[in-house]
């Protein structure tokens, strides 16, 4: 009689970490390229840089082809804008479902439910090295504890997500992360649970993980200086208005953590509603026009083109360039939003080195 595994169906021995990168190496150019992009978010959370940090793009990535349009054209944008904001590129390959679901690229590379675990990490690994090779940054969520060992290396800046904040399992993760993280608020909207996140992070811990041969171990983290609140709303309220962002100053402040915060313009500060972002996204800068000081970042869901569809049985109905997970803005109003927001901070920055002449 079995009394372990009897809910396991099978189990297939995956390539170890360190194999897997010598088939999909970083390059010198690409280390150094993601270790200045760190250096930069770490130094806008640090206000050595005063910029704001944008983290833009596809809910989900599900077309390579679609994922290197769109930061082709990102990339343009970013350079556009570079003087006001530090664009980094949404590359979200794990998705966190509410019941069930397609669970993003590495999942399920094929969208098929044929599972391809190690095929979706390859496939996301080369689009990875492709975007960090275009000059853009990466933004992604950390979600399995596992494959960090695969592809952190590619990465500037990590979510945990809000269905994941509260989990020890992630704090122990992201603990150990080379990048700055951002925690976001709760699904019901509560602070509580990123405001402990937080300070749980800073602090190192011991926990199981596999080293980069793949063998189980036990990681003892050193702890992230670097994290930060992320208010994506929730429990059918917004919390991106001055009031909710004054409350949040007030529960870091009382926490003793660093007043940094970053708003998540889709997810419920949006009510899903995509086309919401951009009014979002002027009400932060309008906060920012009138003082604030603790907004440091804002993340839109953009695709190349608006809205979403549903992943159907029959992939080749799919639109090209479409979200196939939550709606997102489409490529010219991304454009056209970034555009007078970098326009409306830098005339605000002008205007006041012009009042200490
Ligand atoms: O951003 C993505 C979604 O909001 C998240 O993965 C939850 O999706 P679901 O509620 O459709 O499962
Ligand atoms: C799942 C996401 O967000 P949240 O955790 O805020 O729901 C996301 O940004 O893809």
């Amino acid at each position: 009689m079995s009394l372990e595994n009897t809910n396991i169906a099978n189990l297939e021995r995956l390539v170890t970490p360190v194999e897997f990168k010598k088939r999909l190496p970083l390059t010198p150019q690409i280390a150094s390229h993601v270790e200045a992009s760190r250096q930069t978010v770490r130094d806008i959370l640090d206000r050595k840089d005063q910029r704001l940090f944008v983290v833009v793009g596809p809910c989900s990535v599900h077309d390579t082809k679609a994922a290197i349009e769109y930061a082709s054209r990102l990339k343009l944008l970013a350079d556009e804008l570079a003087d006001d904001l530090f664009i980094l590129m949404r590359v979200y390959f794990e998705k966190p479902r509410t019941t069930v679901g397609w669970k993003g690229l590495i999942n399920d590379p094929y969208l098929d439910g044929s599972f391809q675990i190690e095929k979706g990490m390859s496939i996301g690994r080369e689009l990875m090295l492709k975007i960090n090779e275009i000059g853009l940054p990466i933004a992604n969520e950390a979600l399995d504890p596992i494959s960090p060992q695969y592809m952190q290396d590619l990465i500037t800046w990590s979510a945990i997500g809000a269905r994941t904040t509260e989990s020890q399992t992630h704090r122990e993760m992201a603990s150990g992360l080379s990048v700055p993280i951002g925690f976001k608020n709760g699904t019901d909207g509560s602070l509580g649970v990123a405001i402990n996140a937080l300070q749980s992070v800073s602090n190192g811990h011991s926990f199981l993980g596999i080293d980069p041969e793949g063998k189980v171990s036990i990681v003892h983290s050193s702890g992230n200086q670097y994290s930060h609140i992320v208010l994506r709303g929730g429990g059918g309220k917004q919390n991106y208005d001055s009031v909710n962002v004054r409350l949040t100053e007030r529960a870091l402040r009382e926490n003793q953590l660093p007043i940094n915060i970053m708003v998540d313009c889709s997810h419920a500060n949006s009510n899903k509603d995509p086309e919401l972002q951009p009014l979002v996204l002027d009400n932060i800068t309008q906060q920012i026009l009138e003082g604030n000081q603790s907004i440091v970042g804002v993340m839109l869901e953009s695709h190349l083109i608006a809205g979403s569809q549903k992943l159907g049985d029959d992939k080749s109905q799919l639109e090209y360039g479409k979200s196939i997970t939550d709606g997102c803005i489409g490529w010219e109003t991304t454009e056209e939003c970034l555009r007078q927001m970098a326009q409306k901070l830098r005339h605000f920055k002008k205007s006041v080195s012009q009042n200490y002449v």
